[in-house]
């Protein structure tokens, strides 16, 4: 194998991904067809997750490590609601220092490994006024804030292989998908909580300025975070399913009148207050997917 990352600007080869993807199934005895990003402080679905094998990301050679706190930094694989899953306990994100290909690199290892269909949950501060913390949002569309200023995570050599040089990203978000959670919201009585919208990605860390919350909002996002953005772009890229879901953890600033400022601890404390009600229309969409 050539040294790993050669193409430092787009990352890991098609021979790199499926050979890091093998390396990882000589660990467990499951085969994924479903793959869960877990958002910050989100990861209590692995608790759910029957027949579990786990892997630390440092036992993989060629993975990321998460320096997030919430983030736990582990891949768990087994059977949630009897559906062969793996979860990625710790996402990547930008603003640690990786560059954005590395980010998203875990959907094509994720591919490779036989997943058709990805999940994605995310912690993430409301723009839409009308949103409140604590509220869940299904994402159906994003706004690609990097990508449409220069770094897509497509930037770089493409290997028809993994998509398209010029992949479209409309319907990136599986309609069926987000019709079935709806379905389940309602079945589960979270209709007054559950919403749909637009998801921003910004760079981070740095949480937003009031002026900059209400040029997110010009912009038509509903929910803004620093994450899932890259990985659902290079799923798409790769022909999986998509399934986007946000836990509303705060509410940006959109007036000076207020002391409020976002911490991160507010976010992960939110989050484990709220994890639960995520997690079940998770598993019940999983439960109910085709796979
Ligand atoms: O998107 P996830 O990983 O849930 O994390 C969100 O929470 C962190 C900020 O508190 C940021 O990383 C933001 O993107
Ligand atoms: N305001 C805000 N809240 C968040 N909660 C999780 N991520 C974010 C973010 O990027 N901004």
């Amino acid at each position: 194998m050539a040294a790993l990352g050669d193409m430092s600007s787009s990352g890991y080869s098609f021979d790199e991904i499926q050979s890091i993807a093998n390396n990882i199934l000589t660990f467990t005895k499951h085969r994924p067809k479903v793959g869960i990003i877990c958002g910050s402080g989100l990861g209590g679905l692995a608790d759910q997750v029957d027949d579990a094998e786990v892997i630390s990301y440092d036992q993989i050679p060629e993975f990321p490590v998460s320096t997030v706190a919430g983030h736990a930094g582990k891949l768990v694989f087994g059977y949630l609601q009897g559906k062969p899953v793996v979860l990625m306990r710790g996402r990547f994100h930008y603003y640690e220092g990786y560059p954005m290909w590395k980010v998203a690199m875990p959907v094509r290892v994720m591919k490779a490994m036989g997943v058709g269909t990805l999940v994605v949950t995310n912690a993430a501060g409301g723009v839409n006024p009308e949103f409140q913390t604590g509220d869940l949002m299904i994402i159906k569309d994003h706004i690609d804030l990097p990508g449409l200023t220069g770094e897509c995570v497509l930037i770089g050599r493409n290997d028809e292989r993994f998509g398209p040089r010029f992949p479209a990203t409309v319907g990136t978000y599986d309609e069926d998908l987000r019709n079935l959670a709806k379905t389940i919201s309602v079945e589960l009585g979270y209709n007054s909580i559950m919403r749909e919208g637009t998801y921003i990605m910004i760079g981070g860390p740095t949480f937003e300025t009031v002026a900059e919350s209400r040029l997110l909002r010009t912009f038509g996002a509903d929910a803004v975070g620093m994450s899932t953005v890259p990985e659902a772009v290079v799923a798409k890229h790769g022909g999986l399913r998509v399934f986007g879901i946000s836990l509303i953890t705060d509410m940006v600033a959109l007036d000076y009148n207020t002391t409020r400022a976002t911490t991160h601890e507010e976010v992960l404390a939110v989050g484990q207050k709220r994890a639960g009600d995520l997690q079940k229309i998770v598993s019940n969409l999983v439960a109910r997917m085709t796979v």
